[in-house]
């Protein structure tokens, strides 16, 4: 998992792929531009979150890049910006060539701070989608809150449990507490100066 929250992303093309991409990304990245020399309507509606720029693409406008996605209709094009990225060292995706990319999209969802992410490596990405599909119905929303309380445990444990050991097998078994427990069990450590083993 990349850190993206101080990064800049372009992506380059208005069509559907792009818009795709461009939705995801916004979970992880704040900066990100768009350039393309036509936008399909709903990319107005995310306006206040996108940088649009309805231009060609040219080297120039990505040169500040962290990472790129080309996801134009040509294919000419896409390896033009393939080629600048290489060159310049920046992080390139191209929507029409897995095996030229240095990394590839994976089909993922959140919830809160859980991040689940399938890949065939380009093999099947409908299949990839139906997996995300299947999974996504076993983690609910509630599983946002539940994380969230296993990383305040974690927190308390890391400054007050300085027993490695007894540390681990607690986080181990943490996970097998139903949220009302964990709850508790947060409030218990919230309250004890040190955590020690029975
Ligand atoms: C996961 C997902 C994420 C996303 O895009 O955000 C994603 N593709 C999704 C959907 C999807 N893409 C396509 C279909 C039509 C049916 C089919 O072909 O199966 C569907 C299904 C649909 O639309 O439901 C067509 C397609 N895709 C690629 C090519 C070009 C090629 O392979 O050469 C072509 C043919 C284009 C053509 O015909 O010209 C390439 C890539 N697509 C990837 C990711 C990467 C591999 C990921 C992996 O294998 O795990 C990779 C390599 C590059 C990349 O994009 O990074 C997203 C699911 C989002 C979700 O719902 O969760
Ligand atoms: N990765 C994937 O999941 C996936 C899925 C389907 C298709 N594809 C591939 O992704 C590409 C894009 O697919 P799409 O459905 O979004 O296509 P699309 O035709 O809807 O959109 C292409 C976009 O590229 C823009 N564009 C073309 N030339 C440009 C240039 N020189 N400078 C700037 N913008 C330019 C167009 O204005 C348009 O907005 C295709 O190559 C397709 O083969 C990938």
């Amino acid at each position: 998992m990349l850190n993206l929250k101080n990064k800049r992303i372009s992506i380059v093309g208005g069509g559907e792929v792009a818009y795709r991409k461009a939705l995801t990304l916004l979970e992880y990245c704040p900066d990100i531009r768009v350039i393309s020399t036509f936008f399909l309507d709903k990319f107005n509606e995310l306006s206040d979150k996108l940088e649009l720029i309805n231009e060609p693409y040219r080297d120039e406008l990505i040169k500040d890049s962290f990472l790129v996605i080309a996801a134009t209709s040509s294919k000419e094009v896409n390896g033009k910006i393939a080629q600048y990225c290489r060159d310049n060292k920046i992080l390139v995706n191209l929507a029409d060539n897995p095996d030229a990319s240095d990394f590839i999209v994976p089909s993922s969802f959140k919830r809160g701070d859980l991040v689940i992410s399938v890949s065939t490596s380009g093999k099947s990405p409908s299949l990839a989608a139906k997996i995300k599909r299947e999974i996504e119905k076993q983690y609910g929303d509630e599983y946002a809150k539940y994380i969230e309380v296993l990383g305040d445990i974690r927190d308390i444990l890391l400054k007050r449990c300085p027993d490695n050991k007894l540390r681990s097998k607690i986080l181990k078994e943490l996970i097998y507490l139903s949220p009302d427990e964990l709850i508790k069990r947060r409030a218990e450590y919230e309250n004890c100066s040190w955590i020690k083993g029975e």
